[in-house]
């Protein structure tokens, strides 16, 4: 079969002629319209007044009972963090809270608090303070001790991470008793921070966590 030349058409470089001169040339590719990810998700999402992503955050934690101990319901987060859609409206609902709140510093508790605090941190523009378990922070730290829904815990953070005048945001995954959240807060707040809110993404209504933390606020996305 002979062969069919290709044509190959070769638009004339606007530097040397105006393009109205050239109608076949190809016409620019239009400008797409630029929306804020976030806006456009806030709106759908609070379409009638609910938060249409809560539902699929909620149904991906999984529950185990008597884990650690016997009796205890056991709120896994791990499930949610498989299903990729969960954990990116659940940083989202975070980031759409805290991006107008002038926010300097995200204290995320160990362990759970390290995993959703770092993505609002670098979203929102705040530092990132992690709150950790005794002995694991290597320079000169403040402590707390801290009464836990099954046993007792002390937390730890480093001096000079927080300021006096920081406007701090505390994260967690779960807000049991409280007593946690209370130690993070104490920690901050002996800093000379101003905890703006502590934000979790499960409460367990029924161990009254919010009452400890008296009238700091708690946000939290789903009840177990
Ligand atoms: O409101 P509270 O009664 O204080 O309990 C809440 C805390 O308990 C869980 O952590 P846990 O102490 O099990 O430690 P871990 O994250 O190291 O597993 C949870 O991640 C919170 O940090
Ligand atoms: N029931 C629970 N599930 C997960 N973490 C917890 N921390 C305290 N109580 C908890």
């Amino acid at each position: 079969m002979p062969s069919i030349p290709s044509l190959t058409f070769h638009a004339p470089s606007s530097s040397r002629l105006p393009s109205f001169l050239f109608p076949l040339s190809p016409p620019p590719p239009p400008i797409p319209f630029l929306r804020p990810r976030f806006i456009s998700l806030k709106a759908m999402a609070l379409e009638d007044g609910k938060d249409h992503r809560l539902a699929r955050i909620s149904s991906s934690i999984r529950i185990i009972p008597d884990f650690p101990k016997p009796g205890i319901m056991f709120q896994d987060i791990t499930t949610l963090l498989l299903d990729h859609k969960a954990f990116r409206d659940t940083i989202d609902i975070f980031v759409e809270r805290y991006r107008e709140k002038n926010i300097s510093v995200v204290a995320g508790i160990e362990a759970r608090g390290f995993i959703f605090g770092p993505p609002i941190a670098l979203a929102i523009g705040a530092k990132f303070v992690p709150m950790r378990k005794p002995k694991k922070l290597p320079g000169e730290v403040i402590s707390e001790e801290y009464a836990l829904e099954y046993g007792t815990d002390k937390m730890e953070m480093h001096v000079g991470a927080v300021q006096s005048g920081d406007r701090a945001l505390v994260i967690d995954d779960l807000i049991a008793t409280g007593g946690t959240l209370c130690a993070a807060v104490r920690l901050l707040e002996r800093a000379g921070a101003d905890v703006v809110e502590c934000a979790c993404v499960i409460e367990l209504p029924e161990l009254k966590g919010r009452e400890k933390l008296g009238h700091r606020s708690v946000f939290v996305l789903v009840k177990g």
